[in-house]
Parts: structure tokens; C-alpha cells; sequence
């Protein structure tokens, strides 16, 4: 199928994938992309980027005159993310290889916001996301691991912090109807520069 929407949350299947590369799924990438709080031509950062997903989901909401920064450090991740930019055709997209905070260099531009999906570093991420956000700009991290919670706050005593915990369950069909299936509680940290 082609897709030709911009509504985020697309549907996970769309995406190439690998077993060995975790990916946001799209439920929560709707929540997440919504904290971002984007408009078209904004500048935005995806730390982590995996398959790819959440990077496809910023392009498409930012519009060609925006720009998506993707890093990702893992080799089998970056080829994934490489490959789903190409099935979607975007070509607002730059792929940083390498790993956060030392790729963030590379970006020589102020963004709007900064999406964290990987965990390592993370406080010497945001540290540096920080340096990076425009007036009002926002850092949006996802999380599996409530420790992740407490990594986070410890480093964002300057920002306005709303922390939301996702709870999914998906209908499965069976042989007397649908049964629901509960993936696991995701948390997503928003944090807004004041
Ligand atoms: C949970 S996955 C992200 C999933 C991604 N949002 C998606 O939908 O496919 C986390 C990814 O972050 C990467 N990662 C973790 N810490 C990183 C860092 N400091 N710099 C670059 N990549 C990092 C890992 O290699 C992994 O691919």
C-alpha cells in the first residue's frame, strides 16, 4: 500500500522491519508525535531512531520544507531506518551514524523539538538537547524502565515535565470474538523549555 496521509500512527505493518530491532509501536507513536507539538517546517530530532518509524512519522508531519535529524548508532537499526525513508520517499531526512551525545554535533541548527527513543546516555542527551531547542522547544523521551523516569528528571529541573503512562491493549480475533491483549506501559516524559 502506499501511504498518502499525514495522520500519525501508521499502522506498524507499513514499516520494513527485523526481529532483532525493536520498534515504537504506533499507538504510542501518536502520543508521543502529539507531545512533540510539530507544525510544518519545523526541525526536529529523532535520538534512536530504530527502524525508522518514528523518523518516517516526523517527516510526513514536518513537510518538505522541515527537516528530520536521525541518529542512530546500531548498524542493523540505521540500515532498517535508511530503508523505510526510501519506501516512503522522503528526502527530508539527514541520518547521523554514530551515537548521542557525540552525533549530535553534527547538527548545526537550533530545532524545535528532540525526541529521545534510545536510552543510553540519556542524561548526557538531554544535556546536550538542551543546547540545541528554540524558545518553547520540547524534549519528549519514551520509556520501558521506571528508572528511565527518575534518569530523566534528575536533568530536567529546568523544564515544565509532564509524565504520561500508555497502556495499550489490542483486540485479537478469535473463534468467540475479541479477546483484548495488553502490551506493556510505556512512559512518555514531555518536557517544555521555560
Ligand atoms: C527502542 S529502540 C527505538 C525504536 C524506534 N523509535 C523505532 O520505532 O524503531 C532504541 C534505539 O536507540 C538506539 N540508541 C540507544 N541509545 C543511543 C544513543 N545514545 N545514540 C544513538 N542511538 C542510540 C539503539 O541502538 C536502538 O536502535
Amino acid at each position: 500500500m502506499t501511504w498518502n496521509y499525514v495522520t500519525p500512527g501508521i499502522p506498524d505493518e507499513e514499516f520494513v522491519r527485523d526481529e532483532k530491532v525493536p520498534m515504537t509501536k504506533e499507538e504510542i507513536r501518536s502520543i508521543l508525535v502529539s507531545k512533540l507539538r510539530l507544525n510544518k517546517g519545523y526541525k526536529v530530532v529523532d535520538i534512536g531512531s530504530g527502524t525508522g518509524s518514528v523518523t518516517i512519522e516526523l517527516g510526513l508531519l514536518v513537510g518538505q520544507n522541515g527537516k528530520v535529524y536521525s541518529i542512530e548508532k546500531d548498524e542493523k537499526a540505521l540500515n532498517l531506518t535508511r530503508k523505510n525513508i526510501e519506501k516512503f520517499g522522503l528526502k527530508n531526512v539527514k541520518v547521523i551514524e554514530g551515537e548521542a551525545p557525540k552525533a549530535l554535533e553534527e547538527i548545526d541548527e537550533k530545532v524545535h523539538s528532540i525526541f529521545i527513543g534510545g536510552s543510553e546516555n540519556l542524561e548526557e542527551n538531554i544535556e546536550k538537547a538542551k543546547t540545541l531547542l528554540l524558545p518553547n522547544g520540547r524534549i519528549v523521551i519514551d520509556a520501558i524502565l521506571i528508572e528511565t523516569i527518575a534518569r530523566a528528571l534528575s536533568v530536567l529541573s529546568d523544564f515544565k515535565v509532564e509524565i504520561t503512562e500508555a497502556i495499550i491493549a489490542k483486540g485479537m480475533k478469535t473463534s468467540k470474538g475479541y479477546a483484548m491483549l495488553s502490551r506493556n506501559p510505556i512512559f512518555i516524559i514531555s518536557a517544555e523549555k521555560v
